[in-house]
């Protein structure tokens, strides 16, 4: 089975790529296995080294959006692609519009190594 900070691995990090093609969402979602039963409808991905990514566990602590206070915020922005499900797209036919941006990650961590096991939202 595999673990949240695995999926959170799997969801979120993809420090190989810089700059994202129009069609990188559309790709990646699918290759990432959030296309198989349901279009995930929303998912970011981080386009900076893991390392930078776990430090955000011990950057500023911010309350989640489900209210639970284990959410930090990234000191610095990041470099991200957001992948948002088309209107009209319908399973298993899953399109994604593909948006670049710099944004502050706000990321839910938990464990010990305390490390990001959710992606909250970025700002
Ligand atoms: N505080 C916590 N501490 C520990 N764990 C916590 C905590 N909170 C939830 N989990 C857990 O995480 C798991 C999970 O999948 N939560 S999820 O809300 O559906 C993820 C969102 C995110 O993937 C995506 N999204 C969203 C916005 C954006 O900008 N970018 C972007 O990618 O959309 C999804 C839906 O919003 C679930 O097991 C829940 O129990």
């Amino acid at each position: 089975k595999e673990s949240r900070v695995m999926k959170f691995q799997r969801q979120h990090m993809d420090s190989d790529t810089t700059s994202s093609s129009p069609n990188y969402c559309n790709e990646m979602m699918k290759r990432r296995n959030m296309t198989d039963g349901w279009c995930k409808p929303v998912n970011t991905f981080v386009h900076e080294p893991l390392a930078d990514v776990q430090a955000v566990c011990l950057q500023g602590n911010v309350t989640c959006k489900n209210g639970q206070p284990n959410c930090h915020q990234s000191v610095s922005k990041m470099n991200i692609t957001d992948c948002r499900l088309k209107r009209g797209s319908k399973y298993p036919r899953c399109t994604y519009q593909t948006a670049q941006k710099e944004k502050y990650i706000i990321v839910a961590c938990e464990g010990d190594p305390y490390v990001p096991v959710h992606f909250d939202n970025s700002r």
